[in-house]
């Protein structure tokens, strides 16, 4: 009670004066790192060695992910990233008495239409409550969250592995959605090592989070990985949750055990707070070993919370100790339940139906998911699936492939090289997203489109793509002009240019005779080279096989 009391009354002074408040309380690791994707299933779940072989691991996630809305779940304070510390604290925020809760629709809405994606039943009614625990960042001395009956519950996230002998073929898994809830975050602690202080943010207080439990259904780190990687890329597309882990806007813990296949669920430990998918996989991966190695050598497993310790890639026990925790739920008196109705015709008389939650509403509103997206791609472009994989992981790249494809005649399949080799190559090289390319999808399109009709070879196209990306706005055309790089279409002048090739190597003209069909590639790349790559290649080859017959 006390640190919280004590975090009330400085955060008021802290309001004024715009700045942090310190308190010595225990210390907070907090990282920075990027989000990457999943890596490809290269490995089956972990298992123990030899004699006690069948030792598996079990991985069940929880999974807060910030909602993306502009102000908290329960007062009008804006929300938002890197804002000067406690500048975004409203009174309710900062739990003064005499203020009270106002559920934000938009954070209800949200859940209910991440619930209706993971193919969640959605509560027509649900239930908030308080969840008592005390730290500095948590000024009311509990959390208000869902415990008794949450908005959503009994779903399912199908996710993907790339898998197989070549790395190329897809392996759908599902993991199941128990529940999820609607929450208030906490503030934030800082720890100042120096000075042996903690500083309090409450920036981050009472900012409306979706709690996603999900059962202990994957058995690794890279299953899980692969998880989440998926819930992100399905949350961005709802617009639910901007997904930044490394903004803190998704956190996971992770939940992991061992046992041998058919028995009883062993002893979890909680690793809590992770903010990366990489080190997701190496937390748990870690994690099931060193139980497996406890287990092992005749210990037991305690069930405790731990920490994932990046620069060591060792989970580490946390000092408070989840088992001993009471949590005193209680209903929050304050809130009402929750009442959403599940169409229009289903409103009680009188109801004003703009301040109802109707999800029939937002079924409608739906967008394509990704897993969808993936399958339509592969289906109506004929590309390959790691291809699907790579244009869905890149926000704005499905819709780039696709505008290039309306513009030119080119085959998907040659534009998709095009698109995930030049162009992605270079935005990932320069950290640039796909809305900061320098040269956009019509201007590719052109450029291919004169490849195709045969105005360039294939290799001046990609010297055109260059020249494009070093100076934006130029056009294909503009550049082939300017450098005089169309295809060479002087017969006659050809003709010279393969005679005195063919002349200047005798001895490939007499391998080429003498049935070495391949020592002819050199040849045309030697005309390739006189004409800077702007010779047809099929006219060339023409040419060479009748000086060399
Ligand atoms: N034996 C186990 N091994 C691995 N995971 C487990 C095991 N038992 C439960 N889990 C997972 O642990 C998580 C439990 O989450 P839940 O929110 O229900 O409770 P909690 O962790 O006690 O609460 P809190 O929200 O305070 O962390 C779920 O994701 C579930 O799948
Ligand atoms: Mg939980
Ligand atoms: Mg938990």
């Amino acid at each position: 009670m006390a640190a919280s009391t004590v975090a009330a009354s400085e955060l008021i002074k802290s309001m004024n004066k715009q700045m942090s408040t310190l308190y010595p309380i225990a210390s907070c690791v907090i990282r920075r790192i990027s989000t990457t994707s999943a890596r490809r299933h290269s490995q089956s779940p972990l298992t123990a060695q030899s004699d006690s072989q069948q030792l598996v691991g079990v991985v069940g996630l929880e999974i807060h992910a910030q909602i993306n809305s502009n102000t908290k779940l329960f007062s009008g304070s804006p929300v938002r990233f890197s804002a000067p510390p406690n500048s975004l604290v409203s009174f309710f925020d900062a739990s003064l008495p005499g203020t009270l809760p106002v559920l934000n629709r938009r954070c209800v809405e949200a859940a209910v239409m991440t619930g209706l994606a993971l193919n969640c039943t959605i509560n027509q009614k649900s239930l908030f409550d308080r969840k008592h625990y005390f730290y500095a960042d948590l000024p009311a001395g509990y959390q208000i969250t869902q415990q008794r009956r949450p908005v959503a519950v009994d779903g399912t996230l199908t996710y993907s592995l790339l898998g197989g002998k070549q790395r190329n073929q897809v392996v759908k898994k599902n993991v199941h959605i128990k529940q999820i809830q609607l929450e208030q975050d906490s503030g934030k602690s800082l720890h100042d090592d120096a000075r042996s202080h903690t500083l309090i943010d409450l920036n981050r207080a009472g900012v409306g989070l979706m709690e996603l439990v999900m059962e202990p259904d994957m058995s690794c780190g890279e299953e899980a990985a692969a998880a989440v990687r998926e819930l992100q890329l399905i949350l961005q597309a709802l617009g639910t949750c901007q997904g930044n882990m490394s903004e803190g806007q998704m956190r996971v813990d992770a939940n992991v055990s061992v046992r041998k296949p058919g028995e009883p669920l062993g002893v979890r430990t909680e690793v809590k707070n992770i903010n990366s998918v990489r080190y997701l996989a190496r937390a748990i991966d870690y994690e099931i070993q060193r139980q497996i190695d406890v287990l092992q050598r005749g210990g037991k497993v305690q069930n405790e919370t731990r920490a994932f310790d990046s620069k060591s890639g060792e989970t580490i026990p946390m000092r408070d100790k989840e088992g001993l925790q009471d949590y005193r739920f209680m209903p929050e008196p304050n809130l009402p339940p929750l009442i959403v109705y599940e169409d229009n015709a289903s409103l009680p008389a009188g109801t004003d139906a703009c301040q109802a939650v109707v999800v029939q509403e937002i079924r409608d509103r739906l967008p394509e998911l990704p897993g969808v997206k993936r399958d339509r791609l592969v289906q109506t472009h004929g590309i390959l699936p790691e291809h699907s994989f790579t244009l869905v992981n890149e926000d704005g790249l499905v819709e780039y492939f696709e505008a290039v494809l309306k513009a030119t005649r080119k085959e998907p399949r040659k534009v998709i090289g095009w698109v995930t080799k030049e162009l992605l190559g270079r935005l990932r090289e320069r950290d640039m997203s796909v809305g900061q390319s320098p040269v956009a999808p019509l201007a590719l399109a052109e450029l291919l489109e004169l490849q195709e009709t045969g105005r360039i070879s294939s290799s001046v196209a990609k010297q055109v793509f260059q020249e494009m990306w070093r100076s934006p706005g130029k056009t294909a055309p503009q550049i082939i002009q300017e450098q005089d790089l169309g295809l060479v279409s002087d017969m006659a002048q050809l003709h010279d240019i393969c005679q005195k090739v063919v002349d200047a190597h005798p001895d490939e003209v007499d391998a080429v005779r003498n049935g070495n069909k391949k020592v002819l590639n050199k040849l045309m790349g030697l005309v390739q080279r006189e004409t800077k790559g702007r010779a047809d290649p099929v006219v060339v080859r023409e040419i060479l096989q009748e000086k060399t017959s």
